[in-house]
C-alpha cells in the first residue's frame, strides 16, 4: 500500500508545553483519514504540522516519499478545509474555486474547465454566479471544499469542516464528503472531536489524548476491541465494573465480577493482580430472551424512551447497574416498565478487559 504521508517520531512543544508527545504513524494512499479526539488533545496541531503552518519540534513528515520540512505551506502539494469555509467574500463561486488556480498559473481555458468540473462535484453547478453572502452554510462548505480539490492536492486536510452546520445537515454532509473522497482518489486528513462522524466515515481512526496515540485502527476494529479503557469511553457508550483478573493466557482472561460471577472471556493481555475493568457494551445485553452465556435476574430502574431505541437502568441483584440499550424494532417493540423484574443475558465473548 502507497503511504501519503508518514509521521516519523514527530512532537511539538510550545514552551514548556508537550502538545504532541513523539508520535508515529502512516496514513494510506486515497485513504479517508480522521484525527479524533477532545478538545486540546492535539489533533489541530498535528494537521497544522502536515500543512506546513507550525514546525515539528522533532521527527520528519514525509509527504509521498518526501521530506517536507523545508518546503513552506505553499509549496506543499496540501490543502486545507477550516471550519468557518473562509471563503472570499468579494468574489462569486466561480472566481472564489479558480483564483488558487490562477495562482498556480493554471491558464484560463483549462482554469474553466476545472472550475465548471469542481462546480458539477459539488453538485452546485447552477450557482456559479453567485456571491458567498447568498448561500447556505452547507452549500458555502461544498464551495470550500470545491476549492480545496481544485488544484488537485496529494492530501486534503479538514479541520472540523461540519461543526458550524446543523445536525442534519452534518449528516448529510458525511455521505457527501464519503462520495467526494471516492471520486476524487484524493487522502483525506479529517479532524473531529465528533466520534460519530468518525466512526461513519472513516477508513481508519487515529484516536488520540493528551498529545499521543491510544489507538489507530478501523472504525469497527477500535468499536468493538478498543486497546484501553479512555478508548472504550470516547467511543460509544460502555458499561464500565473493575474487576479482579485471576487467570490470564493466550486464549482467554479469567475475571471475579461484581455482577456475582467469575467468567472467562476474550483474551485482554491483562496480567494476574492488574487493575482492571470489564467493558460492556449496552446492545450487547438482552433483555428477557435466553441467551448462550450468563443469564441475572434485575429490576427496571430507569427507562429513556428515545423512539428508535429505549435505554434502561437495571439494578441486579448483586446491587450492580447495568445500562442496556434495545432497538425498538418490528420483532422486538416492547417496553418494560418501571420496576419491572427481568433477566438479562449476554455473551462472556462481548465483554472486554481492559487495563487503567
Ligand atoms: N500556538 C500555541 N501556543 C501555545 N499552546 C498552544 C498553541 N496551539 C495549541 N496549543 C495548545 O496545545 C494543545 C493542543 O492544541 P490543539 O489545538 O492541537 O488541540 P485540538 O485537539 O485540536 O483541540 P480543539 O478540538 O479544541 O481544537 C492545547 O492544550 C492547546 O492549548
Amino acid at each position: 500500500m502507497t503511504k501519503a504521508v508518514q509521521i516519523k517520531g514527530v512532537s511539538k512543544k510550545y514552551g514548556s508545553y508537550q502538545a504532541i508527545k513523539k508520535v508515529s504513524f502512516d496514513i494510506h494512499d486515497n485513504e479517508f483519514f480522521t484525527l479524533l479526539g477532545p478538545s486540546g488533545c492535539g489533533k489541530t496541531t498535528l494537521l497544522r504540522m502536515i500543512a506546513g503552518f507550525e514546525t515539528p519540534t522533532t521527527g520528519n513528515i514525509i509527504l509521498h516519499g518526501q521530506n517536507i520540512e523545508n518546503l513552506p505551506a505553499n509549496k506543499r502539494r496540501v490543502n486545507t478545509v477550516f471550519q468557518n469555509y473562509a471563503l472570499f467574500p468579494h468574489m462569486n463561486l466561480e472566481e472564489n474555486i479558480g483564483f488558487g488556480l490562477e495562482m498556480l498559473g493554471w491558464k484560463k481555458d483549462k482554469r474553466e474547465c476545472r472550475v465548471n468540473e469542481m462546480l458539477k462535484l459539488v453538485h452546485m453547478e447552477q450557482f456559479a454566479k453567485r456571491f458567498p453572502s447568498e448561500l447556505s452554510g452547507g452549500q458555502q462548505q461544498r464551495i470550500a471544499l470545491a476549492r480545496a480539490l481544485a488544484p488537485e492536492p496529494e492530501v486534503l486536510l479538514l479541520d472540523e469542516p461540519l461543526s458550524a452546520l446543523d445536525l442534519k445537515l452534518r449528516q448529510a454532509m458525511r455521505e457527501e464528503l464519503q462520495d467526494l473522497q471516492r471520486q476524487t482518489g484524493i487522502t483525506f486528513i479529517f479532524v473531529t472531536h465528533d466520534q460519530e462522524e468518525a466512526l461513519a466515515m472513516s477508513d481508519r481512526i487515529c484516536v488520540l489524548a493528551h498529545g499521543e496515540i491510544q489507538h489507530l485502527d478501523s472504525p469497527i476494529n477500535i468499536y468493538e476491541n478498543p486497546t484501553n479503557r479512555f478508548v472504550a469511553d470516547f467511543i460509544g457508550d460502555t458499561n464500565f465494573l473493575d474487576v479482579n483478573v485471576t487467570g490470564s493466557n493466550v486464549h482467554a482472561t479469567s475475571i471475579e465480577t461484581p455482577l456475582g460471577i467469575n467468567i472467562d472471556v476474550p483474551a485482554s493481555g491483562v496480567k494476574v493482580g492488574q487493575d482492571a475493568v470489564m467493558s460492556l457494551r449496552p446492545e450487547k445485553i438482552s433483555i428477557n430472551k435466553s441467551v448462550d452465556g450468563v443469564s441475572l435476574p434485575g429490576r427496571v430502574m430507569h427507562r429513556t424512551y428515545m423512539g428508535g431505541y429505549t435505554h434502561y437502568t437495571i439494578q441486579l441483584s448483586s446491587g450492580a447497574d447495568l445500562r442496556v440499550s434495545m432497538r425498538n424494532n418490528i420483532s422486538n417493540n416492547i417496553n418494560y416498565d418501571l420496576n419491572e423484574a427481568v433477566t438479562l443475558g449476554f455473551s462472556p465473548a462481548s465483554v472486554r478487559v481492559l487495563g487503567e
